[in-house]
């Protein structure tokens, strides 16, 4: 397989057969909110694990038919270790995005008070959405990371002494665990939302709404000035709007990146192939990573010229030229 192809085996489960969603638990974390958006347990396998690589792993292996991971939240930013999963190995495409409004508590073992709390545990991006909540009511106290909010606070309702007196989790998940919320709403922007993807091997892809997103991951040109323009370039001359643009390190040597880049539109979009066409003329690695719904079922302004029909009229005019049925050159 070359650098920009991708396979097109079948995906899911087989007729009949319950699908099995894995997800970054244990149970209670944000990351089951946004699966219960897709499927309910009555449903579905759902298999919680620990860290997204494992989630995303599970697919690959046939495992699971889908995972359910963060990737990016309003306040933090992108999560790393999605980014960084999904664009290396064994290909995987993004079918859904889902949105989830966090608001996190403080929550303890039942007794505890608030001036006793000096360390907190809970999962890094979530730490990151509360500091300055923590500075303010707590001063200056300890993080002790966790691989989830929900893992923080299963820790603390075990028997065994965990090093941390309270967990920032959702307030679901203070009740499964049995913890007492000591503060609600903790949080340094009240609005915060995190992205959740539904990730499958290659197969099937959800067709066109008219308010789509396209996900991709591009490596540049090696010492090439003006290599990031022309790629960027790729879109705005066809129209088409980037959502995300955020650049990883490739890991082999200092100064490498990718791009992973969602831009506007689906692949069955006259704009969105001609950006794809242009981008594997210009850039060595495009990793074609799924077209899917848009949660917020936002549709794109279109710059006049860019729509299907501007394409397809533009398309039939050089065909009239050549005087065949040959297709034309990439518009
Ligand atoms: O720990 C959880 O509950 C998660 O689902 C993970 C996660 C994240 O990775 O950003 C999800 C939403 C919140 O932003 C905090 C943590």
């Amino acid at each position: 397989m070359t650098a920009h192809e991708t396979t097109t085996e079948p995906t899911g489960p087989a007729p009949g057969d319950r699908p099995r969603y894995a997800y970054l638990g244990p149970e209670g974390t944000f990351t089951e909110s946004a699966l219960l958006q897709v499927t309910g347990p009555d449903r579905a396998d759902l298999v919680p694990c620990t860290d997204v690589v494992t989630a995303l792993e599970m697919v690959r292996g046939g495992d699971a038919d889908y995972a359910v991971v963060p990737i990016e939240n309003s306040v933090e930013g992108g999560v790393n270790a999605t980014l960084d999963a999904i664009s290396a190995g064994d290909p995987l495409v993004i079918v859904r995005e889902m949105l989830v409004p966090i608001t996190f508590t403080l929550s303890a073992r039942p007794g505890t008070r608030l001036e006793d709390v000096r360390r907190i545990s809970t999962h890094p991006h979530a730490w990151a959405q509360c500091r300055t909540w923590i500075t303010t009511h707590l001063g200056d106290v300890v993080h002790v990371p966790a691989t989830s909010t929900a893992a923080a606070a299963a820790l603390l309702s075990s028997d065994e002494p965990q090093g941390f007196e309270a967990a920032l989790c959702s307030a679901l998940s203070a009740g499964e665990y049995g913890l007492e919320v000591l503060a609600t709403e903790v949080a340094d922007n009240p609005n915060a939302v995190t992205r959740f993807i539904l990730v499958a091997r290659p197969g099937d892809m959800p067709g066109p709404t008219g308010a789509d997103k396209t996900t991709l991951m591009v490596h540049l040109p090696d010492n090439e000035a003006g290599a990031l323009l022309r790629m960027l370039e790729q879109f705005s001359t066809r129209g088409v709007n980037l959502s995300r643009i955020e650049s990883r390190p490739i890991g082999d040597s200092l100064g490498r990146y990718s791009f992973s880049i969602d831009a506007e539109g689906h692949v069955a979009d006259e704009r969105v192939q001609a950006a794809l066409l242009g981008l594997h003329r210009v850039c060595p690695i495009v990793r074609f990573m799924g077209s899917y719904p848009r949660a917020d079922g936002v549709r794109p302004t279109l710059r006049p010229g860019t729509s299907d029909a501007d394409f397809r009229a533009a398309r039939r005019w050089v065909v009239g030229l050549l005087g065949t049925d040959e297709a034309p050159a990439e518009g």
